[in-house]
């Protein structure tokens, strides 16, 4: 197993105080290994959100501690963990979040012109197969192409992780197995980690890892020995 990219020991969340308070996460140790392509899959409300905004940065634990490499994502101040959002993190969600008076290129560039070590923006769209539409509005796109602009948006400034929360919520399967196949290319050739958080338990074939929560806690982590491609899991 290569060297993790995130351990995480103990955490719990809690929303909310007194009767109100939701126990979203309650005890979570993981690590997941750096480049792997690793699903987290579980019922509406078990705290998959929760734990991915964690890793990503977003949030904090109420307790326990989050490694992210040799750093405490847990002992950051707001400033260092901005950077580390900025640096190392790219985040996909269910609807694209486009701007809808930006071309494609014009939206990817909104990131690259902000990164540290940037890929071009026409690098980008062409590693999701959208070369040819450049120039096109988020009006002009399909919901699988927007989706792909979106995360030509969030591999362009060469994220060391790739979150990505419900890709293909919105997606009818054709276009959703095309998301998924430039989810996994960016996996292979970038060397991405790649983690994903979805109701989908067909994506779970593709993963090195699958993590199955239930009601904040993990209940089985599943190493796959065979990976399926996107073309050939059954949705
Ligand atoms: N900001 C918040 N304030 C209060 N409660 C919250 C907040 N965010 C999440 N929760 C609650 O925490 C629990 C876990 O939510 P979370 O979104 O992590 O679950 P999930 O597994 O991602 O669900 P889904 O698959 O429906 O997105 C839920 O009961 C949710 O209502």
């Amino acid at each position: 197993m290569s060297r993790p990219a995130f351990d995480a020991k103990g955490l719990t969340k809690v929303y909310g105080e007194g009767s109100a308070a939701v126990h979203a996460l309650r005890g979570v140790d993981l690590t997941i290994p750096e480049g792997e392509f690793v699903v987290l899959l579980g019922p509406s409300g078990s705290g998959k959100s929760t734990l991915l905004n964690i890793l990503g940065g977003l949030d904090r634990p109420t307790e326990g501690s989050v490694h992210f490499e040799d750093k405490s994502l847990t002992d950051m101040n707001d400033a260092e963990l901005t950077r580390y959002r900025r640096d190392h993190v790219g985040f996909v969600f269910q609807f694209y979040n486009l701007m809808p008076s930006l071309n494609a290129r014009e939206n990817v560039e909104l990131v690259t012109e902000i990164a540290r070590n940037p890929m071009d923006a026409s690098e980008a769209l062409a590693l999701v197969g959208l070369d040819q539409r450049e120039t096109h509005f988020p009006s002009e796109m399909s919901g699988g192409e927007q989706q792909r602009v979106a995360i030509a948006r969030a591999v362009a400034k060469q994220p060391t992780v790739l979150f990505c929360d419900e890709p293909t919520g919105a997606l009818d399967s054709t276009t959703g197995r095309a998301v998924l196949k430039v989810l996994t290319d960016v996996n292979e050739k970038l060397g991405t980690t790649v983690i994903i958080v979805t109701h989908a338990a067909s994506t779970a074939q593709l993963a090195d890892r699958v993590i199955h929560f239930a009601d904040g806690t993990i209940r089985e982590v599943v190493l796959n020995e065979t990976k399926l491609t996107a073309e050939d899991i059954e949705w």
